[in-house]
């Protein structure tokens, strides 16, 4: 559905030119949520400019649903913008428009009559949960139900592609996820093509099949999210799953175990850590102790991490670790005594 082939993206000349998109391929599939995340200054934002045409690419080809947005006419752009639909993290509402009035101006503009706009306007306000609230102003809603506005008239002419920049951002949790939850349901019910940029691992883990990571204008990893979070390379990758993975002052526990050798083991699908656990201690004369686990969820399937103290000769712990490779277990040595 979007191909990105070499893509560039360089601002400025000379001594003082920033390359925001440096040498980016990409190709996201039809009816995917692939999501994009990295710091501030990474070049997402710059990114999804160049996904909606607003941006043209200093080198390198852009391809959605068939649109080559980095040549076409100005005509074929604005047919290609039809099939590209965006949300934003301030939303960007009409304010002087009630809830019905801002998801029915994207189809007045596209000349749509008045009575297929309200039928199709009812059916966007069901979807997206705001029955009963038609009539009110977006200063009368909440963030979530103003997102959920954002959504609706994104979707009024039936998009292809849906971008999506930081959309919960400006969210708490609690909002946060059930704006994602919607998302997901858009995605199953209607086909539709997600590409979300974010800074929060948690909305990767939560919503997305696949992942890019980017760093300084790079991508510096993709893959499906499950295999992202099992064995992410770059460090920047590593920063951002432990986000997710690790309870906050797990460092700072690890930091004041004074023995031993800490070993990160992670598990995933269903396999339960335990006859593993129980068969190191068996097999080997070493001390095991348990600084922290966690089970995260993600929509390729659920994954452990495991993190383990063992005391004992350092043969032993290499022997020890050896047999959990055998059974299977990725592990890491992240911290010797
Ligand atoms: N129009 C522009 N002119 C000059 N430099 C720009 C322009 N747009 C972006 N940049 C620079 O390109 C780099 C990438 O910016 P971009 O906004 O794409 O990053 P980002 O990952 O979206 O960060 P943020 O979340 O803070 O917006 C930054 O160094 C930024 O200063």
């Amino acid at each position: 559905m979007i191909q990105l082939t070499d893509v560039n993206k360089k601002f400025g000349a000379g001594a003082n030119a920033i390359n925001a998109v440096d040498q980016v391929n990409l190709d996201i599939e039809e009816g995917e949520i692939f999501g994009i995340i990295g710091y501030s200054g990474a070049g997402k934002s710059t990114l999804i400019r160049l996904l909606n045409g607003l941006e043209k690419p200093s080198s390198g080809t852009v391809t959605i649903a068939g649109y080559e947005m980095s040549s076409v006419s100005n005509k074929k752009l604005r047919e290609a913008r039809q099939k590209i639909s965006m949300i934003f993290q301030h939303f960007n509402l009409l304010w002087s428009r009630t809830v019905k009035q801002n998801i029915s101006f994207p189809l007045e503009i596209a000349g749509i009559k008045k009575t297929e706009r309200e039928k199709k306007v009812n059916e966007l306000i069901e979807l997206v949960g705001l029955k009963g609230r038609e009539n009110a102003y977006p200063s009368e809603l909440s963030g979530g139900q103003k997102q959920r506005v954002g959504i609706a008239r994104a979707l009024a002419n039936d998009p292809e592609v849906l971008l999506c920049d930081e959309a919960t951002s400006a969210l708490d949790p609690e909002t946060t996820d059930s704006i994602l939850d919607l998302l997901t349901s858009i995605n199953e019910r209607l086909g539709l093509t997600i590409v979300l940029i974010t800074h929060e691992m948690h909305v990767i883990r939560k919503i997305c099949h696949q992942v890019a990571v980017m760093e300084a204008g790079k991508v510096v990893e993709t893959g499906s999210v499950l295999e992202v979070f099992q064995s992410p390379e770059a460090p920047i990758t590593k920063r951002f799953v432990s986000q997710v993975t690790e309870p906050s002052g797990t460092e700072q526990a690890i930091a004041h175990l004074p023995t031993g050798t800490l070993v990160k083991l992670v598990f995933v699908g269903e396999r339960t850590e335990q006859p593993v656990l129980a068969s190191l201690i068996r097999t080997f004369p070493i001390e095991v102790s348990i600084v922290q686990g966690n089970i995260s969820h993600t929509k390729g399937g659920a994954y452990g991490t495991l993190i383990l103290q063992l005391i004992g000769h350092e043969k032993e712990i290499e022997e020890a670790i050896a047999h959990l490779h055998e059974q299977g277990v990725r592990t890491e040595v992240i911290g010797n005594d």
